[in-house]
């Protein structure tokens, strides 16, 4: 199956930087890509050779993680090696803060706010992503939400075509938000994050119904309004009901595999051949001659 009606149908749309246009009745929008200066005006300033890196914010279990599982899934990846994927993602939950004595005890008891800005290391999260732009490897912890701190695992992160960073203040920070080439915003409804939110930390997270309730109420959802919904408009791309919306992953895919692998063959050296899923599940490979074959 050829990519190329998608493909130019993406490419109207991105290229032109077309405002709030809506596209389907999946009510999937596109925004003014990044003001960047004119000569990487197509790519919101992806340079060749520098991973194209994607910020994917949105509240708490909006469903960030699983789009960028879907999005790796499209771009053929989850069953390589690390040391082998083209496209990798990382969670700004790696790069909370480490806690004094008196806020981890605060934290044990639910009372300490997760999310507020102060409580990331965004000076770390920072020189990581530069370092990641730079084409180092590097090392990024596991958080471990039971201690409330990172954990002694890590894992490293090889220089890689795709890197996506998600995590609910990606967009907050203005120089971590500056470096973003593709940023999405995941909007899932409240009620839906909530009641995804509850069993979650329960199962994986180790709280109890009333601390996560009244986590929930003192700090999260206040801190959402604050400061998480404020950064929806710095998007370049709102995804309505995270990964349930296969067009918008469809075309974020398609967008990413145009850039990555058919305007830029060259890049890092790649000369894979791709193949990416469509929104039925079918199967569609590059066979545009731009795509050296591997
Ligand atoms: N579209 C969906 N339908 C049903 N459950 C979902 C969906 N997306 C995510 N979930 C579930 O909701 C929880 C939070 O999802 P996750 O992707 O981890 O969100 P986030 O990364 O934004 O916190 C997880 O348990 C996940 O399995
Ligand atoms: N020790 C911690 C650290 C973070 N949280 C909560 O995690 C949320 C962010 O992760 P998502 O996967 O939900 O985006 C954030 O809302 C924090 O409240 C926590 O509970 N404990």
């Amino acid at each position: 199956m050829s990519l190329s009606p998608i493909l130019s149908k993406v490419r109207v749309v991105v290229s032109c930087g077309i405002l709030s246009v809506k596209i389907s009745r999946n009510n999937f929008y596109t925004h003014k890509m990044s003001e960047k200066p004119a000569e990487h005006a197509n790519t919101n300033g992806f340079e060749c050779k520098t991973p194209f890196l994607i910020g994917v914010a949105g509240g708490t279990a909006s469903g960030k993680s699983t789009v960028c599982q879907r999005i790796m899934e499209k771009l053929g990846q989850q069953h390589k090696e690390q040391t082998e994927r083209r496209v990798v993602c990382i969670s700004q939950d790696s790069f909370y803060r480490t806690l004094k004595p008196s806020e981890r005890l605060r934290a044990e008891r639910g009372q300490f706010n997760f999310d507020h800005p102060d409580a990331f290391d965004d000076k770390k999260l920072l020189s990581t992503l530069k370092d990641i732009l730079a084409g180092k490897k590097v090392e990024v912890p596991e958080y471990d939400y039971i201690s409330n701190s990172i954990s002694h695992r890590s894992h490293t992160i090889y220089p890689a075509d795709v890197v996506l960073i998600e995590g609910i203040l990606v967009f907050y920070f203005p120089e971590v938000r500056e470096l973003f080439h593709m940023k999405l915003f995941v909007d899932t409804d409240s009620d839906t994050r909530l009641a995804r939110r509850v069993p979650r930390d329960i199962m994986e997270r180790g709280r109890d119904l009333e601390q996560v309730l009244n986590q929930y109420m003192n700090f999260v959802k206040p801190a959402f309004e604050e400061f998480c919904l404020p950064t929806k408009k710095f998007a370049d791309v709102i995804i309505p009901r995270g990964a349930d919306n296969f067009v918008a992953i469809d075309l974020i895919v398609h967008h990413i595999w145009d850039i990555m692998y058919k305007k830029r063959p060259e890049i890092n050296g790649c000369n894979g051949h791709l193949e990416v899923d469509d929104a039925n599940g079918r199967r569609m490979s590059g066979s545009s001659e731009d795509t050296l074959s591997r």
